[in-house]
């Protein structure tokens, strides 16, 4: 089976990933299975030119092709925060639950109407001998005033989808994996899967 290296430490996307992959008869190797790579510092100030750090870094450390995903909440009533800072919204250790309450305490006096949000995803595929290229995906919805479901991972359980009805974390995994942002970024990335001979 063929494979493509994932540029990523966070479980939660590495499992999406593996589903997201598999439609493409590939595997998922994930820096998850190498711990002594190191963390690379994610000093961009958008989703995608993380996504490009992420990627070439490993791609350069690997001698081959790798994808990086680099994700995160934009929340109209606080002006786009947590933004590119979303793993890290509660501080250095990313805690996903310390980064929700910072959310809903930020987002206790804001009305129903005010709490839109999207989830971005910037997909990032670097190698030894092609120029980086990127995509990007995002998916609407509204933050919630407490977490509902279990599924998922991050922002997931405060991240309401109104078309569905639900919760990121809400949903089975599947279905996520149909509308979310990461799926769409997916979704552009499709022309590429074939023309960088991923397959
Ligand atoms: O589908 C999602 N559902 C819920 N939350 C999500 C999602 N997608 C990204 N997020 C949040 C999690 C984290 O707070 C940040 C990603 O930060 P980001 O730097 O891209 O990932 P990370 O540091 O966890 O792992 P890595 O850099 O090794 O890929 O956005
Ligand atoms: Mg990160």
């Amino acid at each position: 089976m063929k494979s493509v290296i994932i540029a990523t430490k966070n479980k939660g996307k590495a499992k999406e990933f593996e589903r997201l992959f598999s439609k493409y008869g590939m595997e998922v190797k994930t820096l998850i299975d190498f711990p002594d790579v190191p963390d690379i510092e994610e000093t961009g100030e958008t989703f995608e030119e993380n996504a490009i750090i992420k990627a070439e870094a490993i791609a350069k450390l690997a001698n081959s092709i790798v994808v990086a995903d680099d994700s995160g909440l934009a929340i109209d009533a606080l002006g786009g925060r947590p933004g590119v800072y979303s793993a890290r919204y509660a501080g250095a250790e990313k805690n996903d639950e310390d980064n929700i309450d910072k959310v809903l305490s930020e987002m206790e006096a804001v009305n129903e109407e005010e709490r839109t949000a999207r989830f971005y995803c910037a997909l990032a595929v670097a190698g030894p001998d092609f120029e980086t290229i990127t995509v990007n995906g995002t998916c609407e919805g509204m933050i919630l005033n407490e977490r509902r479901g279990s599924e998922g991972f991050g922002y997931d359980p405060i991240f309401y989808v109104p078309s569905e009805g639900k919760t990121m974390a809400e949903m089975s995994p599947k279905r996520k994996n149909e509308l979310s942002h990461r799926a769409a970024a997916m979704k552009n990335l499709e022309p590429y899967i074939e023309k960088l001979s991923l397959m």
